[in-house]
């Protein structure tokens, strides 16, 4: 009688093949975690600042960086329309560049070129379609 080779894969899957986050970046997860007055973390043009020093210095007020703290503020910081000599101020403050994903996609691109899909996944134009076939074939059914 043969013995079945049941091969019983180990189940510790502690090595992942995680991409390494390079030294000296930061992630999403990181910057977030310092969103306090304490601790002031901001991204701005894919690099990440440690603002907290400067919080009392801001001509604009801390309430402002306290609202963006933790998180990608380069709209906030655009929109204000910083002079120069503002932006000379950041390389003091860079910790380094950011890491990964941001998740604050709020525009979408929307193509109308004919490539779109409905939300259940099959392309818009089999709708007209599909009443336009299912009418002819009452059509001719009927006649
Ligand atoms: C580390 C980042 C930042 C630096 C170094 C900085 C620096 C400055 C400086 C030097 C000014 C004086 C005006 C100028 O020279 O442009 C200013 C004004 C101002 N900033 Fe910032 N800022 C930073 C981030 C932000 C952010 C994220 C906001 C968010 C809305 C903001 C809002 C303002 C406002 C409202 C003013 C006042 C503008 C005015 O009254 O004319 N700043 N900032």
């Amino acid at each position: 009688m043969a013995e079945a080779s049941s091969s019983t894969s180990p189940s510790a899957a502690a090595q992942d093949d995680k991409p390494v986050q390079p030294a000296g970046t930061y992630s999403l997860e990181q910057l977030k975690e310092h969103n306090t007055r304490e601790s002031l973390w901001m991204l701005l043009h894919d690099k990440v600042y440690d603002i907290t020093a400067f919080m009392d210095e801001h001509p604009g007020g801390d309430e402002v960086l306290v609202e963006e703290a933790g998180r990608d503020a380069t709209e906030a910081f655009e929109d204000v329309g910083h002079s120069d000599e503002a932006r000379e101020m950041l390389p003091k403050m860079l910790l380094g560049d950011f890491y990964g994903e941001k998740k604050t996609k709020t525009k979408k691109a929307v193509s109308s070129t004919g490539g779109s899909t409905s939300s259940s996944g099959f392309p818009i134009w089999v709708v007209p379609v599909a009443l336009v076939a299912a009418f002819l074939a009452w059509r001719v059914f009927l006649a």
